[in-house]
């Protein structure tokens, strides 16, 4: 372990020293575009007003023979529209650590467009050592190309292995911005009986005691309820935000609504949209509901120190409702400062 005055010390000479603090950000959706797919790539200028990140994927859902094309699109992409103008960030999906693809994309990447940058996303990260490689060929990357503002790191948790090292990897370096559920790989690394790309199982159930011959209710469990509220936990403690990620039946809104809620009661700052359809749904989800807001601006409002104990609506308040309602009064103030909708709803200061 590093000593904790070397933990911010920048990791190549003219490399960005790290952020202290993350900037505060409005993450709701991270919205995947395959690069290499011409006709998407034309509608990116037009979409970056509408989702809160962009992210150019050159791994998992690009075929191996166009892994060049996928590169070398993001990076015109990236070229051809200023994402910081509508406060919309620019992220990349790079190929594993384990590929063929890895140092191209990085290489590349970072020479091309490392000051339009804001993240690196990483897959199928087994711990600690995986971010540690990542951190120090980024800082050496930006020392050569004079990349000012340092590029962050998002891991997907997304391995058995991963999952056992979450704490570590959350800690892992300063520059960690957070880390998303990958169900799929997951899945696949755990062994588990499923073909789904997130979400439920039918078969996933637990059923009531038999009752004489009356019909045993059951009824269906969320198979990912403990490795997101392993991954919140790693995350918070740290300081960096979690995610939930893909949710692959584009026909099935309602069970993407159901799971991007869950997450997003659990402390998920956003999820994946993998098509146009999941925008509106992770827009509606990953904003509080407006009575809660009001409610959470009440408490604020009637404990202004935020401390003792007050009663309202017959509900007792006190330090740690008060800081409840500050989490949800500060993500409405961000999200009412994009979305002028939403900001004449919550009617706050
Ligand atoms: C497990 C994991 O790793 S998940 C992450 C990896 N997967 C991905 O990144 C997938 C991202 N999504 C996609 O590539 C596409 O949505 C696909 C290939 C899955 C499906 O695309 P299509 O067959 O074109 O879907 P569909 O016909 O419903 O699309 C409707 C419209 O939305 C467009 N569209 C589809 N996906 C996207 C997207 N991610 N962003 C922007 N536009 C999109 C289509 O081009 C189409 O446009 P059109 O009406 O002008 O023809
Ligand atoms: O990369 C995402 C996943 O679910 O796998
Ligand atoms: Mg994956």
């Amino acid at each position: 372990m590093k000593l904790p005055r070397r933990f911010f010390q920048p990791l190549a000479t003219g490399a960005p020293a790290p952020f202290r603090e993350l900037p505060v950000r409005l993450e709701r959706m991270i919205h995947f575009v395959p690069p290499h797919n011409d006709k998407v790539r034309a509608r990116v200028p037009e979409l970056a007003g509408t989702v809160d990140v962009v992210l150019g994927n050159l791994e998992d859902a690009v075929p191996a023979d166009q892994k060049e094309a996928a590169r070398k699109g993001f990076v015109a992409m990236a070229q051809a529209t200023d994402f910081a103008a509508t406060g919309t960030g620019l992220w990349t999906r790079i190929n594993a650590l384990n590929s063929p693809w890895i140092l191209d994309d990085l290489f590349t990447i970072v020479a091309e467009v490392g000051d339009k940058l804001d993240v690196v996303m990483v897959p199928k990260v087994e711990g600690p050592w995986d971010i540690h490689y990542i951190d120090q060929l980024l800082a050496q990357l930006e020392a050569r190309h004079g990349v000012t503002k340092p590029i962050l790191v998002h891991a997907i948790l997304e391995t058995a292995e991963g999952v056992a090292n979450v704490d570590a990897i959350a800690s892992a370096s300063p520059r960690m911005h957070g880390m998303s559920l990958g169900p799929a790989d997951l899945a696949a690394s755990r062994g588990m009986k499923t073909t789904r790309v997130g979400g439920g199982h039918p078969d996933y159930r637990v059923i009531a005691d038999p009752a004489g011959d009356a019909p045993r209710a059951s009824a269906q469990q969320d198979l990912w309820h403990y490795t997101i509220a392993k991954m919140v936990d790693a995350c918070m403690a740290n300081g960096i935000k979690a995610f939930y990620g893909p949710f692959g039946d584009f026909s099935d809104g309602a069970a993407c609504e159901a799971q991007f809620r869950n997450a997003f009661l659990m402390g998920c700052a956003g999820a994946w949209t993998l098509h146009p359809s999941q925008v509106a749904i992770a827009k509606r989800v990953f904003a509080p509901d407006p009575a809660e807001v009001a409610f959470a601006a009440r408490i604020v409002e009637a404990m202004p120190d935020g401390t003792g104990a007050v009663m309202l609506d017959g509900k007792m308040q006190d330090d740690a409702t008060w800081k409840q309602a500050k989490v949800i009064v500060d993500l409405a103030k961000l999200v009412a400062a994009k979305d002028p909708e939403l900001a004449a709803v919550y009617k706050l200061g």
